[in-house]
């Protein structure tokens, strides 16, 4: 018998998230909020809004109602914006399974609360932490609705879970791996993002290849001194929640935190940038919320500081380059001797 997967959020992640289960032999509820989308999706197998001439693989079956999504769900797999994700959470709850697992499919940070996403799952769900999970990685959803190859990371506190969940999404172009490091995942996502705005300012400002490959660098130190404070192991960061996600986020012009980047870069003011990005560009709204965790825990992210210096317009992009470069030289690594 196929397992039962539901999905809430029929955005670009969600519903490329719903084709990899489709694909991976599960039977996928997936919740949209506008009735416009669900019915498109169910009359001609396709979320015109997202991604046009795509065609969706039989067995999604999408509904506004957050009840029929989850009935019967064996897990539940959450992918709004994660400044919704509590109110959501909240409106969704009654009606949730208490015995399905939940899953975060969001790379974001909350703002006023400095919680990550399985955070927020637990205070709002109330549920066991075994049964919160969170899928990271490379995994630009573009790529993944044309069935490109691509992996991620399957990361839940109980082993076991983590083996279902995988087995749920293991598809033919998609390749899960296990880690019981949710929070490296975490970090790892939603500080590329971040990472992935000041290579796109870099690129904007008709900077090289050295500046941006220095960028995803240190981006990564920080992100990594972050992950630490916050007790994540490091060889996550250095996995495909880490590494792999900046990477691939830092370089492709598919991503839209560096799309939004560029145009920072090019001088756009971050209203005009953030009114013609249609789509969620999670680090504008983490970045503030990363600092004031980093604040909290004394770990230095001068990058991530910065960037939320430019979207705030306390400083300009040459400022900031400027602070940047002029910083005190330092050994390379954080545990080297002076
Ligand atoms: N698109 C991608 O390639 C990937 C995205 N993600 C993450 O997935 C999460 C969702 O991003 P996308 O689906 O790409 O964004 P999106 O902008 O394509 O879709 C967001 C969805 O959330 C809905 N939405 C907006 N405000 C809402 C609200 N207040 N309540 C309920 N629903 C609301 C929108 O209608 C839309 O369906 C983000 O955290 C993102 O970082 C993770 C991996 C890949
Ligand atoms: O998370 C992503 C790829 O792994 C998508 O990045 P963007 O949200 O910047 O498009």
């Amino acid at each position: 018998m196929s397992l039962r997967a539901a999905v809430f959020g029929a955005g670009s992640w969600g519903t490329a998230f719903s084709m990899i289960l489709a694909d991976a032999g599960c039977e996928v509820s997936l919740w949209g909020r506008r009735l416009e989308v669900v019915d498109a999706i169910n009359g001609s197998s396709c979320n015109p809004y997202y991604f046009p001439g795509v065609t969706l693989p039989g067995g999604i079956k999408a509904t506004s109602d957050p009840e029929e999504a989850s009935s019967g769900a064996d897990a539940i797999f959450l992918c709004t914006p994660a400044q919704t994700l509590r109110a959501n959470l909240a409106a969704w709850a009654p009606f949730l399974d208490s015995k399905a697992t939940l899953v975060s499919l969001i790379k974001g940070v909350e703002l006023g609360t400095g919680k990550l996403m399985s955070q927020v799952i637990a205070e709002v769900a109330g549920c066991d932490p075994k049964q919160i999970a969170v899928i990271s990685g490379p995994n630009l959803a573009r790529e993944i609705v044309a069935r490109q190859p691509a992996a991620g990371v399957v990361a839940c506190a109980d082993g076991t879970v983590a083996v279902e969940l995988q087995k749920m999404c293991h598809a033919p172009y998609y390749r899960p791996y296990t880690s019981a490091d949710l929070i490296g995942c975490e970090i790892g996502g939603a500080v590329k993002n971040v990472i992935a705005l000041a290579t796109g300012i870099a690129e904007g400002c008709g900077l090289g290849e050295n500046a941006k490959a220095t960028l995803v660098t240190r981006g990564l130190a920080e992100t990594a001194r972050l992950a630490a404070a916050m007790g994540a192991e490091s060889q996550t960061l250095a996995g495909l929640a880490g590494v792999g996600d900046l990477v691939a986020t830092c370089a492709s012009p598919l991503s839209r935190n560096h799309a939004l980047g560029v145009k920072l870069g090019e001088g756009m003011s971050i209203s005009q940038a953030i009114s013609m990005t249609k789509q969620t560009a999670e680090g504008v709204s983490s970045a503030k919320a990363v600092v004031e965790l980093a604040r909290n825990r004394g770990v230095e992210m001068p990058i991530t500081a910065a960037v939320v210096a430019i979207i705030e317009e306390r400083m300009t992009t040459q400022n900031a380059i400027e602070d940047l470069m002029g910083r005190s030289v330092k050994p390379e690594r954080d545990d080297a001797e002076q």
